[in-house]
């Protein structure tokens, strides 16, 4: 079936998700493979540089060149201006988010560099540095022991970290070493510890109360600078954040909710946004969270 919008009223929704999972989530399963083809015929070609090869954590989850994060270049040398990361429309602006890979030991200056060229205000953090054995992303903070570190000119100084059930909340403080009297910024680091690669949270209430106090702390911006939301290939558990977030603030406007048509247009900005069929339906298992709880909770 075509179209690129399917939209869901909220009176509708929980029956709609019913007959959605009937036989084995059969309608959930066709509207995913709906979704197979979107973007994939656009280019990566500064991706594929062999200049840039090494900076790839996987070799099949390339930004698109029209919708790739520039850094910008160093000596106007080929190559200095890649990061794998990728602008994600979000529900206040079209470029809201920065979705990204993990950081490799080689990237992290490359990382740290974005974050002050694009002045994000924050990074949200949906994997472990090491799930099962496996390296999922580099450590690109200082942690308490050294306080500071230094990457690219840029120095990191975490200022204050609290640690909640599945997640941890920290502030750093930017410091650009080699721009005397640009003063220092603020850069909010919440970190989601609690989503196994490839696959959903255990409950749907864990990440919706996540995905509120990501809100809290960081209010839509009238500034409109990207928040980084990065996993470790920076497409599955970042996709299926960033949808969330977008249909938890769709529910006070009293728009319907279009799922569909939310992942059609991030998978036109980067491949493979919300990575399975199972974090496809786990959005809607965590907005009829949201729905169901509303009768007694304001806003969102
Ligand atoms: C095979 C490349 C690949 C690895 C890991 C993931 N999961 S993630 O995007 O949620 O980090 C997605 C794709």
């Amino acid at each position: 079936m075509g179209s690129i919008s399917r939209p869901v009223h909220a009176t509708d929704f929980a029956e709609h998700v019913r007959l959605m999972s009937a036989d084995s989530d059969f309608r959930f399963s066709e509207e995913y493979e709906d979704l197979k083809q979107v973007g994939r015929s656009q280019t990566c070609i500064s991706a594929d540089l062999p200049v840039n090869r090494a900076k790839n954590r996987f070799t099949n989850i390339l930004p698109y060149d029209h919708s790739r994060v520039k850094l910008v270049p160093v000596d106007d040398e080929d190559g200095t201006d890649y990061i794998n990361a990728s602008y994600i429309p979000g529900f206040n602006s079209p470029r809201e988010f920065i979705a990204a890979q993990g950081p490799l030991p080689s990237t992290r200056d490359h990382f740290w560099r974005m974050v002050w060229e694009q002045q994000c205000p924050a990074v949200v953090a949906l994997t472990k540095c090491v799930e099962k054995g496996r390296d999922k992303c580099h450590q690109y903070w200082p942690d308490r022991s050294e306080l500071s570190l230094t990457y690219a000119d840029i120095e990191v100084t975490m200022m204050n970290e609290t640690t909640y059930d599945e997640f941890v909340v920290r502030e750093f403080r930017l410091t650009h070493l080699s721009e005397a009297g640009t003063p220092s910024r603020t850069v909010k680091h919440l970190h989601y510890m609690s989503w196994p690669d490839f696959g959903v949270p255990e409950k749907a209430s864990g990440l919706v109360h996540f995905a509120r106090v990501f809100r809290q702390k960081v209010p839509p911006s009238k500034t409109c600078k990207p928040t980084v939301v990065h996993c470790s290939a920076g497409v599955g558990r970042s996709g299926t954040f960033i949808a969330l977030d977008r249909l938890m603030q769709t529910i006070p406007t009293a728009e319907p909710f279009d799922i569909f048509g939310i992942v059609y247009g991030m998978r036109k900005e980067r491949v493979c946004m919300v990575q399975t069929e199972q974090q496809y339906i786990f959005i809607h298992h965590c907005l009829l969270y949201v729905l169901e709880g509303r009768e007694n909770d304001t806003g969102y």
